[in-house]
């Protein structure tokens, strides 16, 4: 069989069998999910024709200027998954609070939770720099019939059912798990489907490659700053190459194909980090497990971390094990 022909659509479909929940429903949540990323990507490649750069003139929970597309691919995204009568909640990091869904029919007896980061990587937008989408998906915990409750936002990452993102880049591409591994379709924009293009993707062991904002260094803890230096040093398989799109789902997405660390941490401006653990850390650290990776926040694993705030930041080291590890150790050497 070559692989290059199945369709999403067909994956799903071959792969029910692993999921722990019935099929039917995590096909029409990823199905709402994909024609919202190709409507998104339509208009991400024609962005300097259409009134779809710059900011929007509002500013978001988190204190950011919303750009236009920010607030675009949100509305996507929110239509997609709520005319699809799959999910009960929404949470978005363009939303202050969650959106209880009212659907049709009696859309309390919905299963399922959505998080949602619209537009990652907004910096880029106007400067045609690839950008994403990432979601994270769970099964509701309060009971059905009734309105979602802020609980069903609030769990850890391993409850996590499925998780993913759409990277808007030289090709575009949907990379999701569902917990039996992490594969990737690429957009075929003339036939408009996604086909399997990168399946079972792994994170090499370890890597060369590190990103980080290095531009905050003076601002890093003792502990990172000397895992920089380490990337730095000439020795052994050192120095690292540095690379650092400015796009989580960017850097991420090379780094797992080439082995690498990304890392956000904590910083004297930013004491939490900058990410957002519900929507941003928690679905890239399932990816990056399921991918045979680590996910960390320099000292815990990031999907046992109990959420108390929908919008909450966490310090984030992702990526190949065995530099994750390392970065780890000066973390612990240097601990305040
Ligand atoms: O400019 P900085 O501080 O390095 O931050 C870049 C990081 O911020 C983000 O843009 C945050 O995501 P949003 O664009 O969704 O707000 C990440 O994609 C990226 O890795
Ligand atoms: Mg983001
Ligand atoms: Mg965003």
């Amino acid at each position: 069989m070559d692989t290059k022909h199945t369709t999403l659509g067909e994956f799903i479909i071959d792969n029910q069998k692993h999921f722990k929940y019935s099929s039917g429903e995590l096909s029409r949540l990823i199905n709402s999910i994909r024609l919202a990323a190709k409507i998104v990507n339509h208009e991400v490649n024609k962005a300097g024709l259409v009134d779809i750069l710059g900011a929007a003139g509002e500013t978001n929970i988190q204190g950011e200027d919303q750009q236009k597309l920010d607030v675009y691919a949100n509305e996507v995204f929110k239509s997609a998954l709520i005319n699809r009568e799959i999910v009960c909640g929404i949470a978005s990091e363009e939303e202050e609070d969650f959106i209880t869904v009212q659907g049709k029919y009696n859309a309390h007896d919905n299963k399922y939770v959505v998080l949602i980061d619209p537009l990652d990587g907004s910096s880029n937008i106007d400067v045609n720099v690839s950008v994403g989408t990432i979601f994270s998906i769970y099964r509701r915990t309060t009971p059905l019939g009734m309105p979602v409750k802020k609980e069903d936002f609030l769990q850890k990452g391993k409850e996590q059912v499925a998780a993913g993102y759409i990277v808007y880049g030289t090709s575009t591409m949907l990379v999701y798990t569902a917990g039996y591994g992490v594969n990737g379709f690429t957009l075929n924009p003339a036939i408009g489907s996604f086909y399997l293009s990168h399946p079972d993707m792994k994170f090499p062991e370890t890597g060369n490659i590190f990103s980080i904002n290095e531009g905050n260094y003076a601002q890093f803890s003792q502990g990172v700053k000397d895992y920089i230096k380490y990337c730095q040093a000439e020795e052994d398989d050192r120095p690292y190459t540095f690379r650092y799109i400015g796009s989580m789902v960017s850097d991420f997405h090379r780094n797992m194909i080439k082995g690498g660390i990304y890392i956000y941490p904590a910083s004297t401006k930013a004491p939490k980090g900058k990410l957002r653990l519900l929507y941003e850390c928690n679905p890239i650290a399932f990816l990056t497990e399921q991918a045979g990776g680590k996910a960390t926040d320099g000292f815990n694993r990031i999907m046992d971390i109990q959420p108390t705030e929908l919008h909450e930041r966490v310090p984030i080291f992702c990526g190949s094990t065995k530099m994750v590890e390392k970065a780890e150790l000066f973390m612990k050497l240097n601990k305040e």
